[in-house]
């Protein structure tokens, strides 16, 4: 490098203690004194360890695949400039990175919906806007549903972003119809019930869910279809250190009038077990009686009933009075049992539930078995029917939650007719829960981390995989970038006969299974890979496995428990007996697959069921990998969008740039890897007959006759036409290859192309002498302009440009 000046900007080894990614200047010609960004000096020990900084470096750029260092510091250091002048967003390709700003910026204005729109990508600086608006370009110009796959760390933005693309969406569809906000309506009311206070998210989604908008031809939202995953339901009874419950509760309690608590016998939060946890019942920044109102008003929107909307409530009345029951221990026949303690609660609770109160009573404190001949009932220690009541009310909630979803579904999604199955597109939203690690893992964080190492083999299938085979397949001359593939996870996972998931599900079936035997086979199954990490002893219950995301320990204490998700056929019976239409229809298939059941298998607490077809009721993960993959099979289906959300920072802060939690989130999303493939690929790609259907308009027929050569021949042609020489886009066997770039670039030369053409055909009309003539020859002008600048029509492309003009549309106007 070049001797160093007063003013120089340097990269310094990370041997100096220089924050990484901080930019350093020399300050002094001669005495090389180094201030960091944070005003820290460090002292250089090697000169060698200084590098000139690219320019690039220095200011950010947009879109990182321009970065001149492209290494890890260069790729931190211009998300850390940008967000320090509050620009959140950053392109990699067509890859956004969204990195949370932690305050509200006014870049979301109705102004901004209408500066975005029908702007390619790359034409405005980086935007949210800018991908959705690229969603519902592509799915109408490519007839092909598209996905936006929104994927980061609990707080990293993912619910709001899902929230601006669809804002933007239901903008640029332009009806402002009931539809539409029917759609956007829902998402109230799913925060409500699914979202809660974390330590990490004061809004966190405890819930995935795919939100797929349906279009019409015309580009008008027709409907949409929420798919959601995996309800955080021990959140109903149980919260860590400074969580909330579902936000329902906290609404409900106090924004209700006085006179409906009164009905329902409801005091404040903090009279209630199930809120009270860990005493937070409060949630700064966030108005209960405002939410409250919204949630109800969502709810008349939803057209959820006014009798719909009370029996809501009664159930989730009945739910808080169930959790401040209390059982006293007893000894009965030398058997250990329990008895309820009268109180107004669990009166309450047996009159919400309209259930008789002593078999409420007899269902929690007693548990039936089926031996060969009869039926036998055992009573259940305090301990136990503890455990069954919170099940109990989890079932209540799960299954009240998918009632809803259900419910809402039934109001937003019109099935296609036969007639629009063709024509109608989609843009599905995926917004699914992070990877999580906590210092407790349990057989949640399992199915959810599992998740996103389906997701990550998605993303990984999609930018590296399928490119880089294409590229071979093709011809291109391409010089393999290396990955890191989480597949080998997925095998010892899911795939790889005798994988733990399947481990899990066989143990759970198995009657004398346990969470220790459970274990056991785990460890023996997967004790040569490198994925699996054994526990350190016979007596640790907690394994752990290498994740993409890095290494997580799971406490295997539960497992079998969570994974049945069973429900005692006592409280199954009680649901029967109940007056409560609501209740009932929320355990219709429990209900309904009980009255088949003929065959019990009695596990340590709890009965689980057998169908006389004796096919296995599904177990949580068994569900949970089936909605899964069919999840990756609709996303495949799509032209996928990524958007990399990033939280700067654990303190839900402003401004704070916290380098090494970004670091590490870039990392695990494999960014680097990104940038080098998406600098170096070509991530748009068309056949020859689509790209010279699309911009024939480009094409001089002089240079290349469209009836005499080939397609092939035709795109080469308008690339050299349109595209710098020098610029590094390819021929393959079968398709054009391009950078994103290029898109914006051809579609922006074909709108010109295409209204320079339409403007000659108006002066052409223009030139009719007689008036009445010339008034209907304007508005064909008009209509002919339309018709141009959408030319979505493949017809038009194929015919000639005389016959365009002039036949079918004058055609068309007389
Ligand atoms: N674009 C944004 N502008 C302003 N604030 C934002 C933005 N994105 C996120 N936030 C803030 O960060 C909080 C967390 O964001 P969000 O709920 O979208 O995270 P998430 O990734 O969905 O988390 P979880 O996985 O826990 O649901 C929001 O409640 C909001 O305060």
């Amino acid at each position: 490098m070049g001797v160093l000046k007063q003013g120089d900007y340097v990269w310094v080894d990370s041997s100096t203690g220089v924050p990484i990614g901080a930019e350093v200047r020399i300050t002094e010609a001669g005495k090389i004194q180094l201030i960091d960004d944070e005003g820290k000096e460090h002292k250089v020990k090697q000169y060698s360890s200084l590098k000139h900084i690219h320019a690039s470096s220095i200011n950010g750029v947009d879109d990182m695949i321009r970065l001149g260092d492209l290494n890890e510091g260069g790729l931190l250091r211009n998300l850390l400039i940008r967000h320090r002048e509050g620009i959140i967003y950053t392109y990699t390709g067509s890859i956004l990175v969204a990195v949370n700003p932690y305050q509200l910026l006014p870049i979301y204005t109705p102004e901004q919906v209408q500066q975005y729109t029908n702007r390619h990508l790359g034409e405005l600086p980086p935007h949210v806007f800018a991908i959705a608006n690229s969603c519902f370009f592509n799915m109408r110009r490519n007839h092909q549903d598209q996905c936006c796959i929104i994927s980061g760390e609990s707080g990293a933005g993912k619910t709001e972003s899902t929230k601006l693309m669809l804002q933007f969406l239901a903008a640029v569809s332009g009806q402002q119809s009931w539809i539409e906000q029917q759609i956007v309506e829902a998402n109230p009311i799913l925060e409500a019930f699914g979202n809660a206070k974390t330590i990490r998210n004061d809004n966190s989604s405890r819930f995935g869910k795919y939100i797929d908008i349906h279009f019409s031809k015309e580009g008008a939202i027709e409907g949409a279809r929420i798919e959601q995953y995996l309800l955080e339901k021990s959140r109903v009874c149980q919260q860590a250190q400074e969580e909330r419950n579902y936000h329902i509760f906290y609404y409900m309690l106090m924004g209700m009038q006085a006179e409906q608590k009164k009905m329902l016998s409801l005091s404040n939060a903090v009279k209630y077990n199930y809120l009270t946890v860990d005493k937070c019942t409060t949630c700064e920044g966030r108005d209960d009686i405002k939410e409250y109102a919204r949630f109800c008003s969502a709810m008349k929107i939803l057209t959820f009933t006014e009798n719909e909307s009370w029996e809501i409530h009664k159930l989730l009345a009945a739910i808080l009075h169930l959790g401040n029951m209390d059982f006293e221990a007893n000894i009965s026949n030398h058997l250990e049992g329990c008895d309820i303690i009268t109180s107004t609660h669990f009166n309450m609770a047996a009159q919400l539930l309209e259930v008789d109160i002593k078999t409420l009573d007899a269902s929690l404190t007693q548990r039936s078995f089926m031996t060969n001949r009869e039926s036998v009932s055992k009573p259940l220690s305090t301990d136990q029917a503890n455990d069954g009541r919170d099940a109990f009310v989890k079932a209540i909630y799960g299954r009240l939650f998918l009632w809803i979803v259900e419910k809402i579904n039934s109001v937003i999604y019109k099935p296609s007719s036969e007639e629009s199955n063709d024509t109608r597109h989609s843009i599905g939203l995926l917004d699914i829960f992070g990877f999580e690690n906590f210092r407790q893992n349990s057989f949640e964080q399992l199915c959810i981390n599992f998740a996103n190492e389906q997701l990550q083999q998605f993303f990984v299938k999609h930018v590296f995989k399928m490119e880089q085979e294409e590229y071979t397949n093709e011809n291109i001359v391409w010089k393999h970038i290396d990955y890191i593939d989480n597949q080998g996870t997925l095998d010892v996972l899911a795939s790889k006969p005798l994988n733990i998931l399947s481990l899990i599900d066989e143990e759970s079936h198995f009657p004398k299974g346990t969470d220790t035997t459970l274990l056991q086979k785990i460890h023996k199954c997967h004790d040569k890979s490198k994925v699996f990490i054994p526990p350190k002893n016979s007596h640790d219950k907690k394994f752990g496995i290498e994740h993409f995301a890095g290494p997580v320990y799971y406490d295997s204490k539960g497992f079998l428990e969570k994974n049945r998700d069973a429900l005692s056929s006592d409280l199954i019976m009680l649901v029967e007996t109940s007056t409560n239409k609501l209740l009932k229809q929320i355990f219709h298939s429990d209900l309904k697959s009980n009255a088949n059941t003929n065959m019990m298998i009695t596990f340590k607490n709890s009965l689980h069921q057998m169908t006389d077809t004796k096919k296995r009721v599904p177990t949580l993960c068994g569900q949970f990998r089936q909605s899964l993959d069919s999840l990756i099979k609709t996303l495949t289906a799509c032209q996928p969008y990524f958007i990399r959300c990033i939280k700067p920072n654990d303190f839900k802060k402003p401004m704070l740039f916290d380098r090494e939690l970004c670091l590490r989130q870039l990392r695990y999303s494999g960014m680097m890897e990104t940038i080098r493939i998406r600098k170096a690929g070509y991530p748009i790609r068309h056949t020859f007959q689509q790209f010279l259907d699309r911009y024939r308009v480009l094409l001089n027929s002089v240079i290349c006759d469209p009836k005499t050569e080939s397609a092939k021949a035709c795109s080469e042609s308008i690339c050299k036409n349109v595209l710098s020489a020098g610029d590094d886009w390819k021929i393959g066997k079968t398709k054009v290859f391009l950078k994103d770039f290029h898109d914006t670039m051809l579609e922006l030369k074909r709108d010109k192309a295409l209204n320079e053409k339409a403007l000659v055909i108006q002066k052409v009309l223009r030139g009719y002498k007689h008036r009445k003539q010339f008034l209907k020859q304007r508005s064909a002008a008009v209509v002919v302009q339309k018709y141009w600048r959408r030319h979505t029509d493949r017809k038009f492309y194929k015919v000639s440009w005389d016959m365009l003009v002039f036949r079918p549309l004058c055609a068309h106007v007389s």
